[in-house]
């Protein structure tokens, strides 16, 4: 009997094999095996964003959110006829924060408008009104902000160490000795603008914020630039943008005003954001009102006799301009408008000729995997990839492809040009092979001068940065002897021979780089040292 059963099990798993073997051999299984299992299917749909134009600069409004209402209440008693200010302040708005992260890459999921929360509202028995919600934008790292107008953004303040207990963090606390002042002021001088008391007493406030900090290092230039003087004022996205928009983006209204007005007065490079964690407040949250605690009793006497049947929470909205009672109105948020540029920070930055090979080379440099297609314009964004050794970690960016004329917003033009401003290194990538067989591409000797040339027509002076040259595939027939040419008619530079595909030549390139990141003899391509024909 036990023997009969076992034997019918190992028929019936016998069966369940052979039915999961014909699952699996079934062309319909395996149509959808083999697409699950191709990997290339799936990593085109995980790079979307390679494939996507990226978002480098950026218009933003902001405001800060409005300062909640101060409560007016009274509390009385059969022994206090008149009764006592029992009204809490109204609570502070929100901030906008820019904090900036490597968790993205550009300005993408940012909304062109944003504002902080407003703060509550005071009440009864003191009670103070809640901060307003702070909002907070993620920013890619290099991240540059120019002012259109509004305030020149400030850092976040860093939380007072000694916090009495009975303050409330990212709340206002008010002088009280300071309201007095005020009260005492309002009642020696009817007449005084009460709108102009209120900006002098909001200053003895004091904020306690409750936001993690740091202090990034944000250079201020004090006065504005005219548009004509600088250079960013012949920028045009125009086609950028108009090329990448996808509908979601225009249905959300991301590409609204992408366009800098050329009339308008911009402060150029107030702030910028180059660390992980670093944090600019943008549009702060306006002071909440005071409420009759701090605004004190003699000022809520004098607005009893005015009107006796007003009703104890006095409506706010309903208050005139030179009204005393305009002080419990919260103030409104600060509003700026900037423009958020992004300029990619790497120690190496790989320059050339579309099609050269760069993305191929950082992929065999670093463990980086940026996209690599056999047409021009393939990066269309930086790529970042790290060469780490033990005592120092090199960055390499992958800059798309340059082409002449680049400097007139050509290609990709500024926003590739952009990027290089900032890496401290240049690896000019040649394709050896461009001219041979009578293919379309030009010598490498040209394609080193065409590019030296677009950096100095773009910023005099970008080419001095120590530079080295990567001679590109190698492995292409023919290339030798092209290689011995551009070593004879390129001087005072050195030259690493590699083939990105095979990863040849590849170690002597890593030494040279950090050789050269270490401090090591620094030599930049010059126009002088280019023999042409
Ligand atoms: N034979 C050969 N082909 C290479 C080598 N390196 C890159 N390629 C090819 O050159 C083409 C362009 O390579 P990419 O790495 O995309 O070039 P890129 O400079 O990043 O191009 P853009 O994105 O347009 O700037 C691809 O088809 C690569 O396979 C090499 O060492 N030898």
């Amino acid at each position: 009997m036990l023997a009969s059963r076992t034997l019918l099990c190992k028929a019936r798993c016998l069966r369940g094999e052979e039915s999961l073997r014909k699952l699996f051999t079934s062309p319909r299984l395996h149509w959808s095996y083999t697409s699950y299992s191709n990997a290339s299917g799936l990593n085109s749909k995980a790079t979307p964003l390679q494939e996507r134009r990226m978002i480098d600069r950026f218009r933003l409004h902001v405001q800060g959110g409005d300062g909640g209402g101060g409560n007016g209440s009274l509390r009385r008693s059969r022994t206090d006829r008149y009764g006592k200010p029992d009204g809490g302040n109204g609570g502070k708005g929100g901030d906008v924060i820019l904090r900036c992260t490597s968790a993205v890459w550009d300005f993408r999921g940012l909304q062109h408008h944003t504002n902080g929360g407003s703060g509550g509202h005071g009440a009864s028995k003191n009670k103070i009104g809640s901060r307003g919600e702070d909002k907070v934008v993620q920013v890619p790292v290099g991240t540059v902000i120019h002012l259109v107008e509004g305030e020149i953004p400030s850092t976040v303040e860093k939380p007072s160490s000694v916090i009495h207990p009975w303050d409330l963090p990212g709340t206002v606390t008010c002088d009280l000795l300071a309201s007095d002042q005020l009260s005492t002021s309002s009642l020696r001088d009817p007449d005084m603008d009460q709108v102009e008391d209120r900006t002098i007493d909001t200053k003895s406030y004091s904020v306690v914020s409750s936001i993690p900090t740091c202090s990034p290092p944000f250079h201020t230039r004090g006065k504005s630039t005219s548009v004509e003087n600088v250079r960013f004022s012949h920028y045009d996205d125009t086609r950028d943008y108009e090329s990448t928009s996808t509908d979601d983006e225009i249905d959300s209204g991301m590409l609204e005003e992408e366009l800098p007005e050329d009339e308008e007065e911009i402060q150029y490079n107030v702030a910028e954001l180059t660390e992980e964690g670093q944090q600019l407040i943008v549009g702060h949250g306006g002071e909440g009102g005071l409420g009759s605690v701090s605004a004190g009793k003699r000022h809520l006497k004098k607005l009893k006799s005015k009107d006796q049947s007003a009703d104890r929470n006095v409506n706010l909205e309903s208050c005139d301009d030179g009204n005393p009672l305009n002080i419990r109105i919260g103030l409104p948020g600060s509003q700026a408008t900037l423009i958020l540029e992004l300029k990619s920070i790497a120690d190496v930055g790989l320059v050339g000729m579309p099609n050269a090979g760069k993305s191929t080379l950082l992929g065999a440099i670093s463990r980086a995997k940026p996209a690599v297609g056999h047409y021009a314009f393939t990066t269309l964004r930086p790529n970042i990839g790290k060469l780490n050794y033990d005592e120092l970690s090199i960055s390499v960016a992958d800059i798309p492809g340059l082409i002449k004329g680049a400097h007139e917003n050509r290609g990709l033009g500024h926003a590739f040009l952009r990027h290089i401003e900032r890496t401290k290194i240049l690896a000019y990538v040649v394709d050896l092979a461009a001219a041979l067989d009578g293919r379309k591409g030009i010598p490498p000797w040209e394609q080193l001068r065409d590019l030296v040339l677009e950096l100095e027509h773009y910023q005099e002076g970008l080419s001095d940065r120590p530079s080295i040259v990567v001679a590109n595939k190698t492995d292409e027939a023919g290339t030798d002897c092209v290689l011995e040419e551009l070593q004879r008619r390129v001087r005072g530079i050195p030259i690493y021979p590699v083939c990105a595909v095979l990863e040849e030549g590849i170690p002597d390139l890593k030494a040279g780089l950090r050789l050269l990141v270490n401090g090591g003899e620094p030599a930049s391509l010059r126009l002088d040292n280019i023999l042409l024909d």
